[in-house]
């Protein structure tokens, strides 16, 4: 069997990033910058008022105290937005507002709380000293300096700062458009009444959800029946419009297997055993030497675990992106765990920061049918392929779950 670390690398091996597109600011979260980019301007553009209050000359304000404060004329407002009309000269301040430019002349700001308010004159409780409450230009980024380098991924902070800078469109690798479909005649649409021998369609459903968890945009493309003309055709009319496609479902050994059966041969699809427990039976490949295509397990388990292992990397690397940070920590076993060796095994299960260490518990239902053992779990104990039998109290890898 193949190991998984081998499969792993076949996969990232074969993966070209996506060319990047000019997207317009809204449309662009979460995608990954295709270029530099740098502050035509400065931030803040001018020199502007920290507080709402007054504008004033230090020096007529230098002596103001409480038991003798000083009384300015009110030259008039200055709000956001403004342009600064006073010539603040001493004796006179102006009105300002949190944001407006700083008027000629002004070198402080009073906050309006130390003063009694006035419109008209204004009589001022406490001193300031030069620059005081005053925003500098270029404070936060002179002009010409890279605020954004090729590579970032765009979060909410950094659409900000696009914005900040007056971009209303940037060049992205987008986050990849991947359709999920799952296969099978026994599978119902949730919602829709069960019959003898059916259940409802869960996979498409998780793995649209994992594909959102990853940084990806999932569709879900239904579920299909095992019929060979079907499967295929419902995967060719996805190639167009998805980067990434995943199937569940019809690639082990069975009669009615259809995946495995209509994709073998096609582009560069290969099905092969992964030295890996749950998640066996696995296909990978291009179609129309382009969109990478996932044929994972049927088993709601194995289809999970396998998305975390081989797609959810695949789907970093189309946007050029770096493997993730390790999500594994150390933690001490809470039961024994015996695996058959030769292959990696997957325990999902309960991990608990403890004092000084992390604690795991692996989950009593371990089948890879068992959805309810992996939905209470926040990780995966991993056990490497030389490791048969381990203790209460050893230590072992775990694998957060996102
Ligand atoms: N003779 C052998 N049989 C099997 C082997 C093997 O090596 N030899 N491997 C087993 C392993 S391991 C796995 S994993 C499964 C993989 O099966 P398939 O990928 O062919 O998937 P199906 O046969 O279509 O379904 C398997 C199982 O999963 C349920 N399923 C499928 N899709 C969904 C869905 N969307 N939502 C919920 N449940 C789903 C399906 O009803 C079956 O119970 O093969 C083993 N057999
Ligand atoms: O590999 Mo299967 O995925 O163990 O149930
Ligand atoms: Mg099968």
């Amino acid at each position: 069997m193949k190991r998984v670390d081998e499969h792993l690398a076949d996969i990232l091996g074969a993966i070209r990033q996506l060319p990047p597109l000019e997207l317009a600011l809204p449309e662009s979260y979460g995608g990954v910058l295709a270029e530099p980019v740098t502050a035509p301007v400065d931030l803040p553009p001018f020199d502007n008022s920290a507080m709402d209050g007054y504008a004033v000359l230090a020096a007529d304000v230098a002596a103001a105290s409480e038991t003798s404060p000083v009384t300015l004329a009110v030259a008039g407002d200055i709000a956001a937005g403004d342009q600064g009309a006073y010539d603040i000269d001493p004796g006179r301040c102006a009105r300002i507002m949190t944001g407006a430019p700083l008027p000629a002349g002004a070198d402080a700001i009073v906050p309006v709380e130390w003063t009694d308010g006035g419109t008209a004159e204004v009589t001022i409780r406490r001193s300031a000293t030069p620059g005081h409450y005053i925003r500098r230009a270029g404070e936060d980024v002179t002009a010409g300096t890279t605020v954004l380098p090729a590579g970032t991924r765009l979060g909410a902070a950094q659409i900000g700062m696009l914005a900040a800078v007056g971009r209303a469109r940037v060049l992205v690798r987008p986050r990849p458009r991947v359709a999920v479909l799952s296969t099978g005649t026994e599978l119902v649409e949730p919602g829709e009444p069960v019959g003898p021998g059916q259940i409802w369609d869960s996979n498409s459903f998780a793995l649209t959800a994992a594909v959102t968890e990853a940084g990806g945009v999932g569709f879900r493309a239904g579920s299909v029946g095992d019929d060979p003309r079907e499967v295929l055709a419902t995967i060719e009319e996805r190639l167009a419009s998805a980067d990434v496609i995943i199937t569940s479902g019809g690639v082990s050994m069975g009669a009615y297997d259809v995946v495995k059966e209509v994709l073998s041969g096609l582009g560069t699809m290969r099905f092969e055993k992964v030295a890996m427990r749950p998640g066996k039976p696995q296909g990978f490949g291009l179609l129309d030497d382009r969109v990478p295509v996932f044929t994972l397990p049927g088993n709601p388990v194995s289809a999970y675990v396998s998305f975390q292992v081989f797609v959810r990397p695949a789907l970093r690397a189309l946007q050029g992106l770096p493997p993730e940070p390790p999500r594994t920590v150390r933690a001490r076993l809470t039961a024994p765990v015996t695996s058959p060796g030769g292959l990696r095994h997957y325990l999902r299960a309960v991990l608990s920061p403890a004092e000084g260490e992390h604690h795991v518990a692996p989950a009593e239902a371990q089948g890879s049918h068992q959805v309810f053992a992996l939905s209470s779990s926040n990780a995966l104990i991993v056990v490497p392929e030389d490791v048969t039998d381990l203790r209460t109290g050893d230590t072992v890898d775990v694998l957060e779950l996102p």
